[in-house]
Order: structure tokens, then C-alpha cells, then sequence
């Protein structure tokens, strides 16, 4: 059996082993009642279920689903347990070194992925004339949703017409009809930067959707990573080994061997139908606000015995559109701002925020070196991000000094709520690219897609000049440490 963060099945046994798994083997409904499980385990942290009889499997076991792939664990000390196991972390592991991981291959040279003749995405295929999606155990995962969405964490693979740049990505797509899907391809997202590429060509963009993809792939499906760069050999310099993959039987393009179920077609550059509503990562649902989306022909479905099709029935915390969207935008984030030079030391996404802020720390010795003032500084860093594609979810960026840990959202909105004078200390950018899923832009009072964007200052104006001149008044600054160390000694003998 391959690593758990190289193969999805070997990633679904890690899980068992760590007792992270639920398997239902009592037949279950698609319609509705998967998902209303996969809610109730996400908004309590619960085990992972996995449905291994579903209402629509055909007779080769196509498909079981694991729900919350990538979502949380109640236990505080492996809370992130499953996100580390996508990664071959130890599953005690702190965000902060998920997303140090993320960024490591950033300054280690590409690994091209090793193109092999077959693999287990192969055991079985299936001509359009073979399946129905609507018979398959396509789930519906809202009550209010425009279709049943089959594609909520499989991998987008599609390659720009001159081969150089094959983008791997994560975006939602629901079922039309037996042969089609829907989905959203909205800018400045790269499937849609290459979907465009193909239109000015007057060609229908090839695709392979692959679902059940090694884990550390789909993590970089989640993750801004930069224009023109191919995930497959960023993950291989990322997990220090090549990826294996094979190609598609109907176009030219490779799916990873092990993929639990591959969909290959071609994306329409004209034809469009109405996709939505979803119940996206805000958490929210507008009854009947559907959008016209590019339609996919799937020609072709390839898979392995008992396939496992992972789905993320997204909306309110905590699900994998937070533990991943937000996160690995921040991490992105992060290291743009260290790249250009500005003094950061580490970024996140508040889960608290719907992953709609970063929370950015800054070194301060290296801020007061600088000789800025706040209104400089806040649009250097604003500038860099609002106006690139990394930053395109996020909303607020909120700068906080070094005293603050920016992966408890306790301290980062301890210091937002004191230090951040409301409009005086906020730069505002109305003339950026804004992000139209959030409801206060999609049914808001402003432009949908334009604006409404800030860079919170969070350090007080001593923290750009002599430093910090407060104590926090609380048990671990307002002590000296041998009475801290003193009381903790004495603790359960004063009778705590
Ligand atoms: C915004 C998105 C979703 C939504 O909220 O409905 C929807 C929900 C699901 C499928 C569950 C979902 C999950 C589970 C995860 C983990 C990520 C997303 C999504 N879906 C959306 C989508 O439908 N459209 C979209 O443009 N980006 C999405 N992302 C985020 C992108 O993957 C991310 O921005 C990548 O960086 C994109 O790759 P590059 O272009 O940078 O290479
Ligand atoms: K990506």
C-alpha cells in the first residue's frame, strides 16, 4: 500500500487507523440524507463517514462516498489530524507547519511527474452510453441547491492550447443531465485563464476531472499557487517524489493512476446553462440565484472497483472550504509579502472569519528599521495583495505585532477589537477585484465583483517607533515569572 498522502485509498486506511472513521453499511439516500450526515459530522468535528452502500451504486461498486475529507477532529491535540495526513505529517501537526509544508517546494526545483502505461483508474470504463449521472449516487447536498453536486472534491485537470501550463484546481460542478455537467468557472480563477485561452481559439477545452487523487495533489488544487505553474511537479518537489500518472483514454491529457473515479471530456466554449444555487463555503443559499456556466461533456468514465468519490457538503464551519480556501490563500499570501521584502513572519485565515480575513503578524524590530508610518506601510501590503489573484477570496487583511498568535483567533481579535481605531486605522480598496460569493457582494448594496476590500491596522503607532510600552493584564505578562511558575506548581495543592 502507497503512503496515505500519495494514493486516496491509502489515505482512507491511515484515517481507519486512526480511528477517524465512521463506515455506515446500512443503504443510504444521495438525496439529501448523505449530506445531512456530512453537516452534522462538520459542525462537530466528527469522524469521517463513509458510505459504502448508496442508493444508484451499479454492480462494479460505483460509488461509495467518505464525506468531510478534509475537515476537522474534536481532539485539541490532533485537531488538524486529517490536513497532516494529506501531507505525511504527524497528525499532531500545527497549522503552521500544514502550511509551512505547503510553501516548502516554493524553493526547491520541480519534480515532473512519471508518466506509467496503466494503473487502477483503469479497472473499469465506461462509455457515454453506459451511464447515467443521474442514476449514479450523484448526491444532492442542500435542499435549496440548483442540481445534485457530484463535483466537490475532485481535481480539475485542464492544460492551456500550447501544452505548457497544466492547471490543477478544485471548483464545484453539478449534474445537467445524464451525459453533462455544469460548473462554475469564474475569473481569476486559472480554469478560467485557460478555459479563455481555448475560446479565443474557438475550441472546446479538453478536461479531466479526477476524483479520489492523492491527497497532497488536491491540497495544491486548493492553494493560489502561481500563474503558469504545474501542480503535478510542484507536488512532486513537495512530497520529494514523482507523481505517478497515466493518460486519459479520449484526450491527451494525465490523471493520477490511482484516482479512485476519472470523468474525461470537453468543456464548451459556447455553450452555457444554469448552474447554482450551492451552498457555498459563506455558508448561504439563495433560493432560485442560478448563473450561467460553460457545460461539460463527460465521454467517458473511468474508475476502480468499489470506487470512493470524496465529497464536501460545504457551507457553515467548519468543512474543507475553510480548512483549505482560506488557508492556503493565506499561506500564499505570506509568502508574497516575505518575498517582496516586508517584514511578515506568518499568515492565516480565521476560520471565525469564514475565511474571508488573513490575519498577517509582523515583526516589528524589523518594522520600526523601516522608518514607515501606518498609512505607507498598510497600502504597500494592500497593494501587493488586493490587487493579485491570491488575495482574491479575502476581504480584510488585518496587521497585528508580534505578541499576537495569528492562528487563535482569540488574540486576533483581541487586538482588532483594541488597537485597530475604527475608519482612521482601516485602508479602504474600493478599485480591486472583489469576490462575488460573499453575500454582502452577491446580494449586497454595492458592485458584486468590485471592492469592498480593507487593510486593518492592528499595530498601535508605538509598535512603528520605540515598541510596544503595555503589559497585557493577564496571568502570563502581568506576573513575574517566578510567581507564574510558582502558582503552577502549586496549583492542585491550593486545590485547583
Ligand atoms: C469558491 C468555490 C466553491 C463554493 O464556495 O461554492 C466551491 C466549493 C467546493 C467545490 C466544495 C470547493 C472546495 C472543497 C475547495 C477546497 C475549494 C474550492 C471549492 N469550490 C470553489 C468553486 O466552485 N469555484 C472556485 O473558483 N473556487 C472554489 N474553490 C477554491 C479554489 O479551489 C481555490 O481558489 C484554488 O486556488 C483554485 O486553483 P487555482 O485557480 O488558483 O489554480
Ligand atoms: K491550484
Amino acid at each position: 500500500m502507497a503512503l496515505a498522502h500519495m494514493e486516496f485509498r491509502a489515505f482512507v486506511q491511515a484515517l481507519k487507523d486512526d480511528g477517524d472513521i465512521v463506515e455506515i453499511n446500512e443503504e443510504c439516500d444521495p438525496n439529501l440524507e448523505v449530506s445531512a450526515i456530512i453537516r452534522k459530522v462538520v459542525e462537530s468535528d466528527e469522524r469521517a463517514p463513509l458510505f459504502n452502500k448508496l442508493k444508484g451504486q451499479n454492480e462494479n461498486g460505483l460509488w461509495r462516498i467518505l464525506g468531510a475529507p478534509n475537515s476537522l477532529r474534536s481532539d485539541p491535540r490532533h485537531r488538524y489530524g486529517r490536513l497532516a495526513r494529506h501531507l505525511n505529517l504527524p497528525p499532531t501537526s500545527s497549522m503552521k507547519e500544514i502550511l509551512d509544508k505547503m510553501v516548502s517546494a516554493k524553493t526547491t526545483p520541480p519534480i515532473p511527474p512519471k508518466i506509467v502505461e496503466t494503473g487502477p483508474c483503469k479497472e473499469f470504463r465506461l462509455t457515454s452510453d453506459q451511464f447515467d449521472l443521474n442514476q449514479l449516487p450523484s448526491p444532492t447536498l442542500h435542499q435549496a441547491d440548483g442540481g445534485k453536486y457530484v463535483q466537490t472534491y475532485g481535481m480539475f485537470i485542464v492544460r492551456s492550447p500550447d501544452g505548457k501550463w497544466t492547471n490543477w484546481s478544485i471548483a464545484r460542478a453539478m449534474v445537467h443531465d445524464k451525459n453533462h455537467l455544469v460548473g462554475l468557472v469564474m475569473p481569476p480563477q486559472h480554469i478560467s485563464v485557460i478555459h479563455r485561452m481555448w475560446k479565443e481559439l474557438g475550441q472546446d477545452m479538453p478536461y479531466a476531472l479526477a476524483f479520489g487523487v492523492p491527497p497532497a495533489a488536491i491540497m495544491a488544487s486548493s492553494m493560489p499557487l502561481p500563474d503558469g505553474l504545474t501542480e503535478a511537479e510542484y507536488i512532486g518537489s513537495m512530497v520529494n517524489s514523482p507523481l505517478e500518472l497515466v493518460k486519459c483514454e479520449t484526450n491527451e491529457l494525465f490523471v493520477p493512476s490511482t484516482s479512485e473515479i476519472v470523468f474525461e471530456g470537453t468543456c464548451s466554449v459556447t455553450e452555457t446553462a444554469r448552474e447554482g444555487p450551492f451552498g457555498e463555503m459563506h455558508g448561504y443559499v439563495f433560493k432560485g440565484d442560478s448563473h450561467f456556466m460553460p457545460v461539460y461533456t463527460v465521454n467517458m468514465i473511468t474508475h476502480r472497483k468499489d470506487p470512493i468519490m470524496p465529497v464536501c457538503a460545504c457551507g457553515r464551519l467548519t468543512d474543507e472550504t475553510h480548512t483549505m480556501i482560506g488557508p492556503l490563500a493565506a499561506a500564499e499570501i505570506g509568502y508574497i509579502l516575505k518575498s517582496n521584502g516586508l517584514p511578515i513572519k506568518e499568515a492565516f485565515s480565521p476560520f471565525e472569519s469564514q475565511v474571508t480575513w488573513v490575519a498577517l503578524q509582523v515583526d516589528t524590530d524589523k518594522l520600526r528599521a523601516m522608518k514607515t508610518n501606518a498609512e505607507a506601510f498598510c497600502r504597500q501590503v494592500g497593494d501587493l495583495i488586493f490587487k493579485g489573484k491570491p488575495g482574491s477570496t479575502i476581504h480584510r487583511l488585518l496587521l497585528v505585532g508580534d505578541d499576537i498568535d495569528v492562528y487563535d483567533f482569540k488574540e486576533v481579535i483581541w487586538a482588532f477589537t483594541t488597537r485597530c481605531r475604527p475608519v482612521m486605522d482601516e485602508y479602504s480598496y474600493e478599485d480591486v477585484p472583489g469576490f462575488p460569493l460573499i453575500p454582502y457582494m452577491s446580494h449586497g448594496n454595492g458592485p458584486t465583483n468590485k471592492g469592498g476590500k480593507l487593510v486593518c491596522d492592528c499595530l498601535l503607532p508605538v509598535e512603528y517607533t520605540t515598541g510596544k510600552n503595555w503589559e497585557a493584564a493577564d496571568f502570563k505578562e502581568s506576573f513575574p515569572p517566578e510567581l507564574q511558575q510558582k502558582v503552577l506548581d502549586r496549583w492542585h495543592s491550593y486545590g485547583f
